[in-house]
């Protein structure tokens, strides 16, 4: 590795000096060499997941956790999960339609062919007698006492005006009765169950949905976030300048949270005043506050004292995972979670991946995606003590870990399609590492943006 490569490697996770003490010296308050860890409060990783998953489910969301179902137009429903089962409300097909265009017939040929067509659409015709037939287009209704539909392709009329059926038939010259007619009723019975609840609402359940006679499903709503972005550092456009930053979450945070299944209600820049933090946090009524910046202990780090003066209840503060270890996870009413943020941006992507998804997910029913790994193709440094979460680039069967993965770096994750979780003391390469997808390299970018 070029010096260069080496300090893009940086982690924040490179170790204070508490922490490497730690792993020399004694434990100071016990009687064994093993390093205690230096941030005890803070939550392990998979705890952390956990709490947030569960968190929904202590507050007014009951045992679901999840959120009150509503009545949602379908233009409205993707990616929104099922609350109610999606029952028929109608046969499909709701009357015998032909499954191709051609003749319906009655009876064994040769048939004699009316002079009106049966199109898509239209109502009931007069029904066939013996020895007739009339054209027929796809999904036409079928006339009574049709007995089969012959294809198009299938018969030839003479210069009578009488239909016949060519060689072409399988067996030759003949048509089965019932041939290219759906009945009506084949892919189910009014009332018969189509989908469960829980199922999630993808492009084929909303053409389902239609179908069968839906112009609204009870669903899951989504979850209603309000993102405050602390710092007073922060510009909204141009360059860098006199000490000044770009805010880099304000435009993340939004599509990303979305795509986790969120209605993204308000992005905000707040001043780095606890009284601005209190007042915008008790003037919400989202489901859910995410906050950047202010999770760590300097000066101008308000998210504690706000939390504080709230009466919050702090189900996570602090996880044993780099980058991102500051993040918190607050109940700040019955029906309102306070997720915070740390502001460096990767740690941001930490936090949001560790505890915004679960919670999410929970309030929107959204079912949890499958857990999975691939091997590294490289070793990957680990924390001593805590989990490290490090973008890597899925190449073949193996996850390929990038350099620029610092706390405060966006360049190693905007190349990324999934975070390597990392035990603590790191992974050699060949090791199989368990994969966070990244929602846009699962589901292509227009599905999970809508
Ligand atoms: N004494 C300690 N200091 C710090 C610790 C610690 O444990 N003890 N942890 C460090 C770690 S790790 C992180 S991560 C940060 C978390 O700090 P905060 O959540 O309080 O965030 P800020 O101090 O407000 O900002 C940190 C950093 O990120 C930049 N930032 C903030 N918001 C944005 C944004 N929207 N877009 C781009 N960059 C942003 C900000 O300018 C700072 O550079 O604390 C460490 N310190
Ligand atoms: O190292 Mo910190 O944990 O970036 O967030």
């Amino acid at each position: 590795m070029t010096a260069r490569a080496a300090r893009a490697d940086e982690n924040a996770d490179d170790l204070d000096v508490e922490e490497a003490l730690a792993l020399v010296k004694k434990n100071p308050g016990g009687t064994t060499d093993t390093p205690r860890h230096p941030h005890r409060d803070a939550t392990a990783w998979p705890d952390a997941r956990a709490i947030a998953e569960s968190a929904p489910r202590h507050g007014t969301g009951g045992r679901t956790g999840h959120l009150t179902p509503v009545a949602v137009p379908l233009a409205s429903a993707l990616g929104l999960t099922l609350a109610a089962p999606l029952t028929a409300l109608t046969d499909l097909p709701s009357f015998d339609t032909s499954a191709m265009d051609g003749w319906a017939v009655s009876g064994p040929g040769p048939w004699s062919v009316r002079d009106e067509g049966v199109l898509a659409g239209h109502a009931a015709h007069t029904p066939l007698t013996d020895g007739e037939a009339v054209r027929i287009a796809t999904g036409a209704r079928i006339p009574p006492d049709t007995t089969a539909v012959l294809r198009s392709e299938h018969g030839r009329t003479d210069d009578k005006g009488r239909l016949h059926v060519t060689a072409a038939t399988r067996p030759p010259h003949t048509v089965t009765h019932g041939q290219d007619i759906r009945p009506r009723g084949q892919e189910c019975r009014s009332g018969d169950q189509l989908l469960p609840v829980g199922t999630p609402v993808t492009p084929p359940v909303l053409g389902m949905a239609a179908a069968a006679g839906y112009d609204t499903l009870t669903a899951v709503p989504r979850p209603r976030v309000d993102v405050f972005v602390l710092g007073d550092e922060l510009l909204g456009e141009g360059l860098p300048h006199d000490g000044l930053i770009r805010d880099a979450l304000g435009p993340l945070l939004p599509p990303w949270l979305r795509a986790l299944g969120a209605e993204v209600t308000a992005v905000r820049r707040v001043g780095d005043t606890e009284q601005a933090l209190y007042e915008a946090i008790t003037a919400s009524d989202a489901d859910v506050v995410v906050t950047t910046g202010g999770t760590a202990a300097g000066p101008v780090d308000h998210v504690h004292p706000a939390l504080r003066r709230i009466g919050a209840e702090l189900l996570v503060d602090g996880v044993q995972v780099r980058p991102g270890h500051p993040m918190l996870l607050a109940r700040t009413k019955d029906d309102q979670h306070l997720v915070g943020l740390p502001g460096n941006p990767l740690a941001a992507v930490s936090g949001l991946l560790t505890l915004a998804e679960p919670l999410l997910r929970t309030l929107a029913a959204r079912p949890a995606p499958e857990p999975y790994t691939l091997p590294l193709r490289d070793g990957v440094q680990g924390h001593p003590y805590d989990t490290r979460l490090v973008p890597v680039a899925l190449r073949g069967d193996r996850a390929l870990p990038l350099l620029y993965n610092g706390p405060a770096m966006l360049r190693g994750i905007a190349a990324a399609d999934a975070l390597a979780v990392v035990p603590p003391g790191g992974a050699r390469p060949g090791e199989e590492a368990e994969l966070l997808d990244l929602p846009w390299t699962s589901g292509g970018i227009g599905v999970c943006f809508t």
